[in-house]
């Protein structure tokens, strides 16, 4: 099957050379196929914004390289990957430009990656059409409200909205970093239902942060376990869907050695 991430032995330390020094990726090899859907998990500060921030380009690795669809990126910056990779962050304010209409955060969305003259060209009504159908998919009744301004949303509304901006141009990745995370558990619950919905629809290669075991389990087929900028647990497929959180935790003190200890974790 197709690779389309491709790790190796990717080190990341910051604030080298100070008392603060941290060495938050320990040599990561890790490669991801076509249409997989993988769930991160582990706890404070074991380095799972960083893995994918790296994977984004917010910052360049120390050591080790970056694929992405056979093509090495370890040196490209942010924008130069921005084309391949949709995003969702765990705060509803970043996905979406607050100011703007639906439709022209829908507009932006489209033109991701090419020059962005939405405000020369304005939005074409064939394109209006098209983000009325999208819009639809969310049942949210977003279609009926075009020209509402993103800001007036709830958190769970901006979250599908931003869901279905990072994936309007199919990427070749999608990047989702806690994003139910600043949701209540009901709202939380039906964007992580949509984004199943979404990742299948489209086939989308996906990697999801979650501080929650089970949703860590119910969704994706591939399950990685970070501890101290290592890949402690990595499951997938059958081996995976029989899991429960106790052989989790039973999986992670076998090859780490240690307990899990991080509250957030388990009692998420
Ligand atoms: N830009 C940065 N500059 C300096 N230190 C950073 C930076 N980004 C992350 N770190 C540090 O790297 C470590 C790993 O952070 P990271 O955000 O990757 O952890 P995480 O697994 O996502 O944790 P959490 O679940 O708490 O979000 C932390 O100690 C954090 O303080």
């Amino acid at each position: 099957m197709e690779k389309v991430l491709e790790l190796k032995k990717v080190h990341k330390t910051f604030e080298v050379g100070t008392p603060n020094e941290n060495h938050v990726l320990k040599g990561i090899d890790l490669t991801i196929h076509q249409g997989d859907f993988v769930t991160i998990i582990g706890g404070n500060g074991a380095g799972k914004s960083t893995l994918l921030n790296i994977i984004a380009g917010n910052f360049p690795v120390d050591e080790g390289t970056i694929s992405l669809k056979g093509q090495e990126v370890t040196k490209k910056k942010m924008e130069a990957r921005s084309k391949e990779i949709g995003r969702v962050f765990q705060d509803p304010r970043t996905g979406t430009a607050t100011g703007l209409t639906i439709e022209e955060n829908l507009a932006l969305a489209l033109r991701r990656g090419k020059h962005k003259r939405l405000f020369k060209m304005g939005i074409r009504k064939t394109e209006k059409e098209f983000f009325k159908e999208q819009l639809k998919r969310l049942e949210l009744n977003l279609e009926n409200r075009l020209k509402s301004e993103v800001g007036l949303l709830s958190g769970g509304q901006r979250q599908a909205l931003t869901l279905l901006m990072a994936t309007l141009v199919t990427p070749q990745l999608l990047l989702l970093d806690e994003h139910t995370a600043a949701l209540d558990p009901k709202t939380s619950a039906s964007v992580l239902a949509l984004t199943n919905q979404v990742v299948a629809e489209s086939q989308l290669t996906t990697f999801m942060i979650t501080h929650n075991m089970e949703d860590a389990l119910k969704y994706g087929n591939r399950l990685i376990m970070l501890h101290d900028g290592k890949i402690v647990v990595d499951v997938a497929r059958e081996e995976k869907a029989d899991l429960s959180v106790s052989d989790l935790l039973t999986l992670f003190h076998k090859n780490s050695g240690e307990s899990l200890t991080d509250d957030s974790l388990l009692l998420a």
